[in-house]
């Protein structure tokens, strides 16, 4: 594999000689070599694309069509009411959550399922900002956050009267202080795929009194989060990207458990009540939880996203993250030895310690060249102004797409001149 991958740059290739495909053979071996391999890859529909958009939406598991016609046929169109008990609705935010527990690191009763990741941000940074010190003044946000976590964040200040602090990840440590309630933070940034240090983030809010909360949307599923054995306090994600949910599928909140007990959820919906059907007028919190829930949730979603879990069975997190850097170093290679030289740049760092399981290239025209390059069946996406972006999932990319994928984008860079190829078009 790509032993010095960390020395070397695409932009320092030299050799770029069309028909040179000499990376596909190693592709094979590694291939064969994989442990998660064609058994895994084949729990997923797939089709000839080389499909580098599970950090977006992941590839559909093949059990969930089955399993949704069964629940809509039987459990909707049969039971009917009697599925909230029977076919186990009622419990299912709590029992996905368990399943989705070990891929971040949790035990069971840490992780409920329901509502949008936007919606799990709010539910955190307030939560969160009602479980800090009274002298807080201030949370730290993440300066290279996905949009709608600042977003969120600063309407969540605003309702509780704290002031918003953009900080790069790497700053938090130095920026934060005993006014500090809480830092929100992206656990792999969106648009670069740089890994941040979550237990040294974690650890220096701990330090100064702050509480830690991670958004895992880009890492849960493709690396270990260990969220229990990092002390982080409060989490949420999405289920659509590396878990394979769906278009959709609903997102998860983490509570510690030290914690649960002070959560005062700002959205206290039936769901989250210790009695929901004593339909009182006063409320009262469940206990664990389960006091994360908001209201009614969306079955459908939720049971196809239990199924699309199965594709995890029999698989470890940590095999997954080796096969991750695998990919992602061999990707790296094959556009080193495919593009023309000085055509990409990598903003995806080289050192695994910083690394998700994307690759993100800098590139003239990345609008185009994404355009041009799902013409031809290799399915990445593009970020403005100038980013291609290929996410890597274990459990169905091969070798064989990444080679594939770069000697495509080779091919296109040779036949879109850099003059004809404008910085920053497109949207
Ligand atoms: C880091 C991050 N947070 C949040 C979201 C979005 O959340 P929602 O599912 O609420 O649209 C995304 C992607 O869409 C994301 O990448
Ligand atoms: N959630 C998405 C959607 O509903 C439509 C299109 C894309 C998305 C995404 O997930 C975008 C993604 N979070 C990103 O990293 O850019």
């Amino acid at each position: 594999m790509s032993e010095n991958s960390e020395n070397k740059t695409p932009h320092e290739a030299t050799e770029n000689a069309p028909g040179a495909r000499d990376h596909a053979a190693q592709a094979g071996q590694l291939d064969a070599a994989d442990p998660l391999g064609a058994a895994v890859r084949d729990r997923f529909v797939l089709d000839d694309t080389v499909y580098l958009d599970g950090n977006s939406l992941g590839a559909l598991p093949r059990a969930v069509p089955g399993r949704l016609a069964e629940v809509i046929s039987h459990e909707w169109g049969e039971l009917r009411i009697r599925s909230w008990d029977e076919a186990g609705w009622w419990t299912a935010p709590e029992r996905i959550g368990d399943k989705i527990a070990p891929l971040i690191g949790a035990s069971p009763g840490r992780v409920v399922v329901g509502d949008s990741t936007s919606i799990n941000v709010f539910k955190a940074v307030v939560g969160g900002i009602r479980m800090a010190g009274k002298g807080c003044t201030e949370i730290l946000v993440d300066a290279t956050t996905f949009p709608t976590d600042g977003y969120i964040a600063r309407s969540a200040a605003r309702m509780t009267g704290l002031a918003v602090r953009p900080v790069e990840p790497t700053r938090i440590a130095d920026e934060v202080t005993e006014r500090t309630a809480l830092a929100l933070v992206n656990h792999v940034d969106y648009r670069t795929g740089e890994l941040n240090d979550l237990p040294g983030i974690t650890n220096a809010l701990h330090s100064a009194g702050a509480l830690a909360v991670w958004d895992l949307c880009h890492s849960a599923g493709a690396l270990p989060v260990g969220v229990e054995r990092y002390g982080v306090d409060l989490a949420v994600g999405c289920t659509y990207k590396y878990l394979n949910g769906g278009p959709g599928s609903p997102a998860y909140l983490y509570v510690r458990e030290s914690l649960q007990e002070r959560f005062d959820s700002p959205l206290p919906g039936w769901n989250s009540h210790a009695d929901p059907f004593g339909m009182t007028s006063d409320y009262a919190a469940a206990e664990g939880i389960v006091r994360g829930r908001v209201g009614t949730p969306d079955i459908l979603s939720l049971l196809a996203l239990e199924t699309a879990l199965d594709a995890w069975d029999g698989v470890a997190v940590e095999d997954v993250r080796t096969k991750s850097l695998a990919l992602t170093d061999f990707f790296l290679d094959c556009v080193a030895a495919y593009a023309p030289p000085g055509r990409v740049r990598s903003i995806t760092p080289y050192d695994h310690g910083r690394r998700g399981s994307q690759v993100s290239l800098e590139c003239s025209g990345a609008a185009e060249v994404m355009a041009e390059l799902i013409r031809r069946g290799v399915i990445g996406d593009f970020r403005r102004p100038d980013v291609l972006r290929f996410g890597f999932t274990p459990l169905y990319t091969s070798f064989a797409d990444a080679e594939r994928a770069a000697w495509v984008l080779g091919e296109v860079l040779r036949e879109l001149p850099e003059e004809d190829a404008a910085p920053g078009a497109g949207g």
